[in-house]
């Protein structure tokens, strides 16, 4: 799966990732009034309005990006058939060949672990049968618990030619809280950002391991320690736009390839209809404003690269 990220990639020359984080207050009045209208002001209701908002935003954008990142707590909110709407929309943008990261952010003490990765990644077996259950392309995981909380992650992925982006240096206020704390003289992590280095030594795709890391786009300076610290992992990088990340932050995330770095955005595209700077296409075609932002975000990034060659 890592191949065919990079593949994408170069193809697309977008090194962007949609984030489909449908919050009901960012999904349009009419789609949600036609989902109420058909199933109630229910959680069935709002799971069909997170459906038609996701499907909407990925006819308008799938031919310019190569994958989306559906989080799963955007879903979950919404209960079973908020997990049902998740899994449609999985389903829907591999049809369209997109390559799919399940925001996830699980990691347990092993047994769990194992049962999270089969569930997400992998398959479970029913009697004499196997099911791939959410069967996403990559998953976010975190190292919290350790090797053991991991190593099933990678086991899967090894079995099922699957990807993991591993949480190293988040994009949140208080990440340093506990991940700038120094143990022995260096920053934790520098330190888990080592483990990701080693885990995906022996999990090698054609030029990019498919052992990733998650590394906040509104930590520049540690990006650039820690795309050091992991050449060959790729690096998730959110942060962009809603919480502050520009293009001219995320140059030192790439390597000399140009590759190994992919950057998320889910409020600033989704949600895009809702910004002065695209006001002017209005809410009844708020994927064209989507479409809009994905593309200017694109030529941020480029802009940015190219500024630094
Ligand atoms: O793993 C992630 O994707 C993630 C890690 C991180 O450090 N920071 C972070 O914001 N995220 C996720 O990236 C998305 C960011 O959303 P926006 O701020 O709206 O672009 C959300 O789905 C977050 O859960």
């Amino acid at each position: 799966m890592i191949n065919k990220l990079t593949e994408k990639i170069r193809k697309t020359h977008a090194p962007i990732v949609v984030g489909l984080d449908p919050m009901l207050n960012y999904i349009p009045k009419h789609i949600q009034d036609a989902a109420f209208k058909e199933c109630g002001e229910t959680l069935e209701g709002a799971a069909e309005a997170v459906w038609q908002f996701n499907k909407a935003i990925v006819d308008a954008t799938h031919d310019l990006i190569p994958a989306v990142k559906p989080q799963i707590a955007m879903y979950e909110q919404f209960g079973i058939p908020g997990l049902m709407a998740f899994k449609k929309t999985v389903d829907y943008c591999k049809e369209k060949d997109l390559v799919v990261i399940g925001d996830i952010k699980r990691g347990d003490i092993g047994s769990t672990s194992a049962a999270y990765a089969a569930g997400h990644i992998g398959r479970v077996q029913v009697g004499s049968k196997e099911y791939a259950g959410f069967d996403e392309d990559f998953v976010t995981v975190n190292p919290y618990l350790g090797s053991d909380g991991v190593n099933p992650f990678i086991d899967v992925c090894k079995k099922e030619k699957k990807g993991l982006f591993i949480l190293v240096k988040t994009s949140n206020p208080s990440s340093g809280e506990f991940q700038d704390q120094l143990v022995n003289g260096r920053p934790l992590y520098e330190l888990v950002g080592e483990k990701v280095a080693e885990w995906g030594q022996e999990c090698m795709g054609d030029s990019y391991s498919y052992i990733g890391a998650v590394v906040g786009a509104t930590y520049p300076e540690m990006g650039k320690i820690l795309r050091r610290i992991m050449p060959k992992a790729y690096i998730l990088v959110p942060g962009y736009g809603a919480q502050g990340g520009q293009g001219k932050d995320l140059v030192h995330f790439f390597n000399e390839d140009g590759l190994g770095a992919i950057v998320n955005s889910s409020r600033g595209i989704i949600a895009a209809y809702k910004q002065e700077k695209y006001a002017e296409i209005g809410e009844a075609n708020f994927a064209d404003a989507s479409r809009r932002a994905v593309e200017d975000m694109i030529a941020d990034i480029d802009g940015a690269l190219k500024a630094v060659k």
